[in-house]
């Protein structure tokens, strides 16, 4: 297996003045009943949030509004609306951006992947504020480039704005605080934590769009967090064949970005004319099909015929595209067509693109796919 490193140029960081840290007063947290085993006074785990928006971050007009609000709140201004929690760890923060989570692209991306790396050798635990509408695949992405050995990495957002009756997020970051904070959160690497749940951030899917029970994961959830305790269902564990990537800062570039990958969903009278009109403009497609990787036969042989990578995700949210759904025959030199195992199109999309950025071969991406029993 290739495990060359990415290429990945290096962004500007203005972050020198969004940098603060809070001191922890003398006195201990008197709620502070989170397992942070051995803290003590002087021996606190260290926490460090990265902010990046969201609506966690959000506020509307009135406090009924749930829609249409918008990105206005520091992470400063979030701590403020949590309980102390000088007792449970010391705090550091970093505002990397503020904006909604239709807004992190490829540089976003890259400068959370650097703010966490940056922050791995002096932290114990990693919470990111982040918009619910792509966390999950921000999540995948750091779980797919970062070991992150003992550290958690806490990604966290909220479904109601902070100007709305019974705000979600203000309980969702002290959570995600707590769980940061938890010897028990060692060696899991991306979590996602919200509605008092924990769950893995190679896995997480966004499957409600409005309700606060957002996310879903059919894998399991790992954990539950409750009155202060946190309950983990399972030891300590990374998802299986997570393939990891490298990823390389280059100095002498200015603006990071992947290959160009996109994602086609499929229907009834799906034509091979959206691939002609794709096909030439990216590097890899990745299809919603239908079922387990079901596409009318003009649209497989249109498929087969192009050179670039083609994964087979799926529409439907839970299941799997098996290789065996695969159309062609699979021994040929050059067959481009990848399975997308348990991945969602838009998670299969970076795991495409990362191996692209890697300039692997068909066969290279086949077997990557192949972790998540795809390939
Ligand atoms: N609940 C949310 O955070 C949704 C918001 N549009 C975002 O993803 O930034």
């Amino acid at each position: 297996m290739p495990n060359e490193s990415v290429e990945v140029t290096t962004i500007c960081r203005d972050v020198s003045n969004s940098q603060f840290i809070l001191q922890c007063p003398i006195e201990g947290h008197p709620d502070s009943a989170a397992d942070v085993e051995g803290s003590t006074q002087r021996n606190l785990p260290r926490i460090k949030i990265l902010g990046t928006g969201g609506t966690i971050a959000s506020k509307g007009s009135d406090s009924s509004q749930t829609a249409g609000y918008h990105v206005d709140l520091t992470i400063q201004d979030m701590l403020e609306s949590i309980p102390d929690i000088s007792g449970i760890c010391e705090i550091e923060y970093e505002q990397l951006c503020n904006v909604d989570s239709k807004d992190i692209d490829e540089s976003l991306l890259y400068k959370i992947y650097k703010g966490i790396s940056d922050s791995l050798q002096s932290f114990d635990g990693i919470v990111i504020t982040h918009g619910t509408d792509t966390l999950a695949e921000t999540a995948f992405f750091i779980e797919s480039t970062i070991d992150s050995g003992d550290v958690p990495i806490v990604f966290v957002g909220s479904m109601r704005p902070s100007t709305s009756i019974s705000a979600d997020g203000p309980m969702n970051l002290y959570q995600a605080i707590c769980i940061a904070s938890s010897t028990k959160s060692r060696g899991r690497g991306a979590l996602v934590s919200l509605n008092d749940q924990i769950s893995a951030g190679y896995y997480i899917t966004k499957t409600n769009a409005n309700s606060l029970d957002s996310f879903n994961v059919r894998q399991g959830y790992l954990g539950n967090f409750v009155n202060n305790e946190i309950h983990y269902y399972y030891p300590p564990v990374k998802p299986q064949g997570c393939h990891r990537f490298k990823l390389k800062v280059s100095p002498t570039e200015t603006k990071f970005s992947f290959p160009k990958v996109c994602i086609l969903y499929a229907h009834q009278a799906v034509s091979s004319e959206l691939l002609d009109l794709v096909s030439t403009r990216y590097e890899g497609i990745v299809i919603a099909t239908l079922g387990a990787g079901s596409l009318p036969d003009e649209v497989n042989a249109k498929c087969l015929s192009l050179n670039i990578p083609i994964v087979y995700s799926k529409r439907s949210r839970d299941g799997m595209v098996p290789i065996a759904n695969l159309p062609g025959c699979q021994e040929e030199v050059n067959y481009n067509l990848i399975a997308s195992g348990y991945l969602n199109p838009e998670k299969s999309r970076i795991l495409l693109q990362l191996c692209l950025a890697g300039s692997y071969s068909f066969n290279e991406i086949r077997h990557v796919f192949s972790g998540v029993y795809g390939g």
